[in-house]
């Protein structure tokens, strides 16, 4: 059926190196975010989009890590997504929330097994909030951001993502995406074209990357993914995890 393995049976991903993380909450860590490693700095790479590197701590990249992997077996498992022309994309794929498939959202997933997609926890939108806040640097900016749904993808070294825009949802809050594991190169580009003019990012584990505003329709896409560059004490061994919460507008 096309369906990728779980996390659990993905080369580099299927154990937590060193100890177990604690369960997941990474909004009640303690670890002071923001500050990122020495020499790294916010950055904003168009009106409205931001990137905050080093932002999660490694206490909460790991316990984002756990939560994926609990994600990535159910109820609906991780798998890659099959594309309306009979593609299929290289990253794989789990949603909480609402279930994504090309192109648009629903609570079960039809196109997997039929199940209902796993809660968004109030930690996540939590967490969602507090980016919007320091991405922006407004004390309000998190006002009223109530995120319902989560694409969590998976990239193997070879794993790409096309330029795409994020437009199934009928809203135009944020994207707020947070990156674990192996570096890559992240294209964000315009709202026009999926060309030029665009800026390649590098995200590395633990970065902060937010589009809203003038950019939340902006083309962006994962060019390539550097293996065994992430820190085994993220509790991945190998590959890429990028979280993106997304406010669907829908109801019910
Ligand atoms: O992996 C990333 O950094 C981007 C993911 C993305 O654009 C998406 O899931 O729509
Ligand atoms: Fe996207």
């Amino acid at each position: 059926m096309n369906r990728g393995p779980g996390f659990d049976q993905l080369p580099g991903f299927g154990h937590l190196t060193g100890r177990s993380a604690d369960p997941a909450d990474p909004a009640e860590s303690a670890g002071a975010a923001g500050s990122g490693p020495p020499g790294s700095a916010r950055r904003e790479v168009a009106a409205g989009a931001v990137h905050l590197p080093g932002w999660l701590d490694l206490a909460e990249q790991r316990r984002l890590v756990t939560a994926c992997r609990e994600w990535a077996t159910g109820p609906v498992p991780i798998r890659h997504t099959r594309l309306p022309r009979g593609g299929v994309m290289s990253v794989q794929t789990v949603c909480i929330g609402w279930h994504w498939q090309p192109y648009r959202y629903t609570r079960t997933a039809e196109d997997v097994n039929g199940c209902r997609v796993a809660p968004f926890p109030e930690w996540l939108a939590r967490l969602g909030r507090r980016a919007l806040v320091e991405a922006y640097q407004d004390p309000t900016a998190g006002d009223g951001y109530a995120p319902d749904t989560a694409l969590i993808n998976f990239y193997d070294g070879e794993a790409r993502l096309g330029m795409h825009q994020d437009k199934d949802e009928r809203s135009d809050a944020p994207v707020v995406s947070l990156s674990l594991g192996d570096r890559c190169v992240f294209r964000f580009g315009n709202t026009e074209t999926r060309t030029r003019p665009y800026t390649d990012v590098e995200l590395a584990s633990g970065d902060l990357f937010v589009f809203g505003g003038p950019s939340r329709f902006a083309y962006h896409g994962v060019t390539r993914v550097y293996p065994g560059t992430g820190d085994p004490a993220t509790g991945m061994a190998g590959g890429r995890l990028n979280i993106t919460m997304r406010m669907t507008g829908l109801a019910g």
